[in-house]
């Protein structure tokens, strides 16, 4: 805070139009908040733009009257005369001197306001140009209204000598009269034109002492931010000479963040007050962040003429690598920083700014870059508290990690159901803690495999063969598949649906090839698992056949696309060891040593999908494709496979949401239905989509298939849990423990937090509304068994012996779209 005083110790911070208004009854008084110098933003728009306005805030000159007139004149006389008489009138202290030294003695004394000396004669005792040259050279003098006396004829005529007195220092003429009313007229305008711009220049120079002694770094600049002005905390600070400054673009000469400089131009060009952070390169080249303040001034017209940069030193940070050091030695503004910085956030802001700044200057406009221009240029024109919203939407957006879920604090808020929380937790986390424990995975063995390829199906039995009849309908009975086919469901469904898509076709392969592959893939489930296991991927593998039997999937899928998906379906977990990828993290499993404890098991599953197809011809279902084709069909496969993985779940949702589940709007504002769905990176997010939506429909399901998933997949947990106990593992689930666990409220939470959004979302897009339906009536059940008490695995087995015994069969007019 700068406080002014006059020489009284008073503080002597007004505004002029206070002290005007004792004068110009006339003068409108604006009224303000407090005495401090206002800026636009505290005064309504229409007042700050008034004229008078500009003079808020001034340091008023000192309050002393009368105001002190020296009149020099050779020899006394009717114009002397009424001119002292005028200044009588006026109130003026007045004092007459005859002399060059009687009147340089008067003045040095006295330093009066206004000297008025009489230029009409030159005699020896007064040559007035010598005078007033003298009295120009004496210090503190240029505060001083100087006058010169003329005769008439002169003041009319003599264009010459008028600036010969002017050139020795008089600030302006005035013509003799023996009028006093005259002379009275003069001397209110020499007031109003002279005295108070000098002594107003006068009592700034207290402005600009306070500037130069302050720690902030204050810059001025012009319209065109060409430095005017810069105290000495800049010349220190930046480690510039003011002259080095001046005149120059505050763009070119220090601000290194574009985008920084940008917004705020924007906004102080509005006449708006900016705030900010201020990435600023000292001579030495370093680069500090800091806290900056820009504020508008309009001195004249409309639009601001000045621009006021207060940069906050104590807000300042030395951002270049070599000075995060904390113990560096301090110089005298730098030991103002405080200490206690966050390196860490300060470094990577300041990489996240630079990058931008690299960013914005390369020839590429990333989508991200747009939309934060874009909302920095909203903010402009909006009031405070969007512009509030609108700076947490940019900080939300300069995360790169855009959508990756936040929701583990987030969860424990909202969600007090213990269950719950534990499980959306371990499902969408990453959370290796790492220990060193024996790996208990089993490995998969690939000759085996082959070695069995020739167990195909040769003959289907009839009730297997009935049975695939349904496999195209959301009620099929996969468990029941599953005990037909002695667990080896896969096969018998998958050979079916291969054969329903044309799938030989597609990859241009014979059925046996197909089905050895299929007979490999399954034989490499663990049959021993509760829930992933082969009857699992036989489910995937339906839900996904019966996605691409709709005619939205119909129109843009391709025959390979349907043949990948079909593929990725099948093999989306194999070898799955029936534990987590947390838990392979955590035991050190040479899985998770593998692929760094990221996306373990699906990149596991993908890559042997890979490893055992192209490991032997007589399961290679690819052999026959071109190698662009195979490549695009391997690309598929992977990326379906990998968008399985659950800690991306709300990433591939909300870019779904964000392409097919909102109007697009089109470059002319104006809103369109017209997706371009059919663009290879859109039919990429259908796709996974799809397999996401294929790998939980378990919920979606009747409910008697959609209870015994519940049971294995909480068996499964349970296992885990059991396993992390024994071996002294962190658990990663504690709530799935089989003696504690609710399944119904495990159901109501997987629901509520994964399932729900998703398959709205996708019923919208597919038109599938059993789905939706099977899920509301599922929900209400869980609920029921919730409220029932119905909580455990043995709970649960009861339930299905009794009440769950009816068939799954739906009837289809009872399918309803629930708007
Ligand atoms: N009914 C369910 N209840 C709880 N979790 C489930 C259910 N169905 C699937 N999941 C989880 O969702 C995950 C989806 O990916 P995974 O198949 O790897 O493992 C699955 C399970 O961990």
């Amino acid at each position: 805070m700068i406080i002014c005083t006059d020489e009284n110790g008073k503080d002597n911070m007004e505004s002029l139009d206070e002290q005007d208004g004792k004068e110009e009854s006339n003068h409108s008084v604006l009224h303000r908040k407090s005495s401090l110098p206002l800026t636009p933003e505290d005064e309504p728009f229409d007042v700050y733009r008034s004229p008078p306005e500009i003079k808020y805030g001034l340091l008023i000159p000192p309050n002393h009257s009368p105001l002190k007139l020296l009149v020099v004149c050779a020899h006394p006389d009717p114009v002397s005369e009424a001119l002292s008489k005028a200044a009588d009138k006026l109130g003026y202290d007045v004092t007459t001197c005859h002399s060059y030294e009687e009147a340089l003695e008067e003045f040095l004394s006295k330093l009066h306001d206004l000297i008025v000396i009489d230029a009409r004669y030159t005699s020896k005792a007064l040559d007035y140009d010598t005078l007033c040259r003298s009295i120009r050279n004496t210090r503190g003098s240029q505060h001083t209204a100087a006058v010169a006396l003329v005769k008439r004829s002169v003041f009319d005529k003599d264009d010459v000598t008028i600036m010969s007195l002017l050139d020795a220092g008089f600030n302006r003429c005035i013509a003799e009269t023996t009028n006093i009313v005259h002379f009275v007229n003069e001397l209110i305008q020499i007031r109003h034109g002279d005295i108070r711009p000098l002594a107003q220049t006068a009592v700034n120079q207290s402005l600009y002492i306070a500037l130069e002694k302050c720690s902030d770094i204050v810059l001025i600049t012009d319209d065109s931010y060409r430095l005017q002005y810069v105290n000495r905390s800049s010349e220190r600070f930046l480690g510039y000479r003011y002259d080095e400054l001046l005149g120059k673009s505050i763009h070119e000469q220090f601000i290194a963040d574009p985008l920084q400089v940008t917004s705020m131009t924007s906004s102080l060009m509005r006449a708006r007050e900016w705030q900010g952070s201020l990435l600023v390169r000292k001579k030495s080249q370093d680069t500090v962040s800091c806290n900056c303040k820009g504020i508008p001034i309009i001195c004249a017209g409309r639009v601001p003429t000045h621009f006021v940069l207060i940069l906050d030193v104590h807000g300042i940070t030395e951002l270049t690598p070599t000075s995060y050091s904390l113990d560096k030695p301090r110089g005298s503004v730098q030991s103002n920083r405080r200490t206690s910085m966050d390196v860490r956030s300060v470094s990577s802001d300041y990489f996240r700014r630079t990058s931008l700044a690299k960013l914005s200057a390369l020839p590429l406009e990333a989508p991200i870059t747009k939309v934060i221009s874009l909302l920095s240029q909203a903010q402009e024109q909006t009031n405070p508290n969007v512009v509030s919203i609108i700076d947490k939407v940019i900080e939300i957006l300069n995360n790169t990690e855009l959508y990756s879920p936040h929701l583990k604090d987030d969860l424990r808020l909202k969600c007090d159901e213990p269950v719950t929380s534990d499980l959306i937790t371990a499902l969408l986390m990453q959370q290796p803690q790492i220990q060193l424990a024996p790996s208990s995975r089993r490995s998969s063995n690939d000759s085996t495999a082959v070695r069995n390829v020739s167990r195909g199906i040769s003959k289907v039995p009839a009730q297997i063969k009935d049975l695939l009849d349904t496999s195209l309908t959301w009620e099929f009975d996969i468990f029941r598949l599953e005990e037909l086919t002695n667990k080896k469901p896969l096969i018998h469904l998958g050979m079916n649906l291969f054969l329903h898509f044309d799938v030989p076709a597609t990859l241009n392969c014979d059925e046996k090839t197909l089905q050895n592959w299929l007979t490999v893939i399954e034989m490499n489930y663990h049959v021993d698992n509760f829930y992933h296991n082969s009857t699992h991927a036989a489910d995937v593998m339906q839900a996904t056949a019966g996605f691409l039997e709709k005619d939205r999937l119909k129109a843009i899928m391709d025959p390979l696309d349907e043949a990948s998906s079909l593929i990725a379906a099948c093999s989306h977990d194999v070898d799955h060891p029936g534990k987590s990828s947390a838990f392979l993290s955590n035991c050190d499993n040479p899985l998770a040593i593998l692929y760094n404890d990221v996306t373990v098991l699906e990149n596991h599953h993908a890559a042997l999908t890979f490893k055992l197809t192209l490991g032997d011809d007589r399961i290679n279902i690819f052999k026959h494709l071109d190698r662009e084709t195979y490549k695009v069909a391997r690309h598929n496969v992977i990326d379906m496979i990998l968008a399985t993985e659950m800690t991306k779940h709300f990433e591939h949702l909300a870019k779904f949401v964000n392409v097919f589940c909102q109007k697009t709007s089109r470059v002319d504002g104006e809103s369109s239905d017209y997706i371009p769905i059919t663009l290879p990176d859109n039919i990429t997010l259908v796709k996974r989509m799809m397999i996401k939506c294929a790998d939980v429909s378990n919920p979606t399901r009747p409910l008697r298939l959609c209870v015994e998933w519940a049971r294995r997949i909480a068996e499964e947990y349970f296992a885990q849990t059991d396993e992390e106990k024994s071996k002294g593992l962190p658990v990663v689930m504690p709530m799935f423990d089989r003696i504690t666990c609710s399944i119904p409220k495990s159901q109501i939470g997987f629901v509520d937090y994964i399932v729900h959004d998703m398959f709205e979302a996708w019923d919208a897009f597919i038109d599938m509304p059993e789905l939706v339906t099977y899920m509301r009536q599922n929900y209400i059940r869980w609920k029921e068994f919730d409220e029932e008490g119905h909580n455990t695995s043995s709970d649960i087995r009861k339930l299905q012996n009794t009440i769950l015994m009816a068939p799954a069969i739906i009837p289809k007019s009872s399918i309803k779209r629930n708007d």
